[in-house]
């Protein structure tokens, strides 16, 4: 893509709230080595005052952190706002952006607008056709999207609920402190929590109109999720079957990758494409296993983030990302 290319003629200008957390960093990063796109503004109460540059070594530019208000936000005109706030905050920016600057783009990392029809939900590889007017779009959960793509090309052919086991490394625990993202507690541990009801089980029964069982855990990693789907079908499958529809399913899709093998999560952490391996299949060949490995901070928020962006205004849906 050169510099004269149509699609990087207009430049859209973007602005980040939240942008000291581990979502909004490398959102940063990625807007920042952007080809169209150009960083307004960045918010965070805490940073308030101090460059840009001082905790970003991949921008380059003159940015100060601002402690914006939901006013200030929509005051800003820019072509799209990034809400990267801990659950149950957006509201306030949502509301004064509605008000004050309607045709304003923004994407909403938490899950305040996941089970919103007013929102576009917005994981490309399975949702991009359902795109329309609305200029609100819901970034899915990290986990949530891990499970949606491992499940999705058997969707039509399941018997029963699916059971998903997540582990994630603690920077999907954000940087508030609590036990999920405190050393101490994690070293040498496993940690449960939400063994029932967790709300990306909700989003992803909601989005895939089927019921999954999602069990998740955090390890002492930072970055990196694994999900193991156990899927329950209703007509037995050849392995060879199973990896043949996968690759089918997303042989266009640059940010998903079908191996035979397990992924390992070690290895995902810093991608930007979601890995679906293991294929292992029961004696009766009616019960398949997938596992699926995302970094929960890259695809699992800001690089699908950025694939939004980059829909909305009309770009490559993955320009500005390393594939
Ligand atoms: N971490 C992950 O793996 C994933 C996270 N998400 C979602 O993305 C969002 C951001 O997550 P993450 O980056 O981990 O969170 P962090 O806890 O790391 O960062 C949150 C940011 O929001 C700011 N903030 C907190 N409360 C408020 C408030 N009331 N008003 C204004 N700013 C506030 C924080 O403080 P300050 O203002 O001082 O800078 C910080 O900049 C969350 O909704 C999370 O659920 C989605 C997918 C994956
Ligand atoms: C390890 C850990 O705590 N992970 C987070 C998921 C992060 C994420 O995707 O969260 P949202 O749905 O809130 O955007 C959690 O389970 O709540």
């Amino acid at each position: 893509m050169t510099e004269h290319s149509p699609q990087t003629s207009t430049r859209r200008r973007i602005g980040i709230v939240g942008a000291r957390g581990h979502v909004g960093s490398e959102l940063i990063r990625l807007v920042a080595a952007h080809p169209a796109l150009d960083l307004a503004f960045v918010s965070s109460r805490e940073r308030a005052g101090q460059r840009l540059d001082a905790h970003e070594p991949g921008y380059s530019g003159d940015l100060v952190y601002g402690s914006l208000g939901p006013q200030d936000v929509a005051g800003q005109g820019v072509d799209a706002v990034v809400l990267a706030l801990p659950n149950g905050k957006a509201a306030p920016f949502v509301e004064a952006i509605d008000g004050m600057a309607p045709g304003t783009w923004v994407v909403d990392l938490s899950a305040d607008y996941r089970f919103d029809d007013r929102w576009y939900y917005g994981l490309p590889e399975l949702t991009r056709d359902r795109r329309d007017a609305r200029r609100r779009i819901s970034n899915p959960g990290c986990y949530a999207t891990a499970m949606q793509l491992a499940i999705a090309p058997l969707r039509d052919a399941l018997d029963g609920p699916v059971q998903c086991f997540g582990v994630s490394g603690y920077s999907g625990a954000g940087t508030t402190p609590s036990d999920k993202n405190d050393p101490d507690k994690l070293r040498d541990n496993l940690m449960p929590y939400a063994l029932t009801g967790h709300v990306h089980e909700r989003e992803v029964s909601r989005q895939l109109g089927h019921p999954v069982e999602f069990m998740p855990h955090v390890a002492p990693h930072f970055r990196g999720l694994t999900i193991t789907a156990n899927l329950h079908l209703r007509d037995p499958i050849e392995r060879s079957a199973a990896v043949a529809r996968y690759r089918g399913f997303y042989a266009d899709e640059p940010l998903v990758r079908v191996a035979e093998d397990a992924p390992w999560v070690s290895a995902i952490a810093g991608a930007h494409h979601v890995e679906i391996g293991g294929f292992a299949v029961s004696e009766d060949a009616r019960r398949l296993v997938v596992v699926a490995t995302i970094d929960n901070l890259l695809k699992g928020a800001a690089t699908q983030a950025l694939q939004n962006l980059n829909l909305a205004f009309g770009l490559d849906e993955t320009l500005g990302i390393p594939v």
